[in-house]
């Protein structure tokens, strides 16, 4: 159960994973595109995973079509609002929404620039209307390769004062971390905080990696820290978060099984995990569906979902003030 007497977060959210199949539809028609399907139910499986993917890029694909259709700015702009009303519905009180600008852009050939600039719009507009705090995120899309990524990088940070932190996702295993190193120096420089996908699809050797090459203070899925004794003390003793995503995980065949997902170890062992969606729409999940049936089948314990809520928000990427002001709403 959620508790409801804290605030609601949730840390690891794509606003390009969680588009609306209404919206795909809408979309497709003002961009006369060739869509797989032209209702909700027939576009489903081309959307959504229906069985669990064999791997991380099966999964993947099926957010393609949300970017496909993003023809101009205000579809992106679009996009992004809505996912602030998505959050609204579900009782969030703060999102971390990441994007992939390049992703987003591909394409229709938008630039990439205006893209950010555009879901930042989307964003603030929705959040201003819903009373849901947001920050963002901006990825860099490995799969693409390290050039795109800088062109990727030049987009985000030249909006840098409205983004948190930059995120690493997409192909972990034929993009390894070492090929991005610069690309992280430059974000670092220009003042973001990091956290990256690691140790999803790759080992716990791409974990270390995102902590003490890329300057990582977060980690995303890490699942594969727990084959990694060293790593589990080095993540609680530096206070590493890791922002877990349970259905997900199962889902790309990260993890066999959700009894045997590592989340309830990693609190055991003191780690500041949380608890998160990662693509809502393409999961067709939500994060009350993650706290209510996802951490009971990977055996936590109401103490420890608790935990997981609050570790949200210690790890938040917020300021000590910001974090009172979230707190005094529940005071
Ligand atoms: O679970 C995931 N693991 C790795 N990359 C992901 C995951 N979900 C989405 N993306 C990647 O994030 C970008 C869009 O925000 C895309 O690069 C997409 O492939
Ligand atoms: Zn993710």
């Amino acid at each position: 159960m959620i508790d409801s007497t804290l605030p609601l977060l949730d840390l690891h959210r794509h606003l390009d994973g969680n588009v609306r199949s209404e919206t795909i539809l809408d979309l497709g028609l003002k961009f006369n595109m060739d869509l797989p399907a032209s209702d909700v139910e027939s576009l489903r499986p081309h959307v959504q995973v229906i069985e669990n993917e064999p791997d991380l890029l099966g999964f993947l694909q099926k957010l393609d079509w949300g970017v496909k259709v993003l023809g101009d700015l205000d579809a992106c702009r679009r996009i992004a609002y809505e996912n602030m009303f998505d959050a609204k519905g579900q009782g969030l009180d703060y999102v971390e929404l990441r994007f992939s600008p390049y992703y987003m852009a591909q394409t229709h050939n938008l630039n990439i620039a205006d893209v950010v600039a555009a879901v930042i719009d989307g964003v603030k507009a929705g959040s201003r209307e819903t009373g849901v705090q947001a920050k963002l995120i901006g990825i860099l899309s490995r799969t693409f390769g390290v050039e795109a990524c800088q062109a990727e990088l030049d987009g985000l940070l030249a909006h840098k004062n409205e983004l948190i932190a930059l995120d690493l996702a997409g192909d972990e295993l034929g993009f390894p971390g070492n090929l991005f190193e610069g690309h992280f120096k430059q974000a670092r420089d220009a003042g973001l905080q990091i956290t990256t996908h690691a140790g999803e699809a790759a080992g716990s050797e791409s974990i270390w990696h995102a902590i003490k090459e890329l300057g990582a203070t977060r980690i995303g899925h890490g699942v594969k820290a727990i084959e990694d004794a060293a790593l589990m003390d080095y993540l609680r003793d530096h206070q590493i978060g890791v922002e877990s995503c349970l259905t997900s995980n199962i889902q790309t065949s990260t993890v066999a099984s959700m009894a045997t997902h590592p989340l309830k170890q990693f609190l055991a062992h003191g780690i500041l995990a949380t608890i998160n969606t990662d693509d809502p729409s393409v999961s067709n999940i939500e994060i009350r569906h993650e706290f209510e049936v996802a951490a009971p089948q990977a055996g936590l314990t109401q103490a420890e979902i608790t935990t997981a809520q609050k570790n949200a928000l210690q790890i938040a990427f917020l300021s000590d003030s910001e974090r009172k002001v979230l707190m005094g709403k529940y005071a």
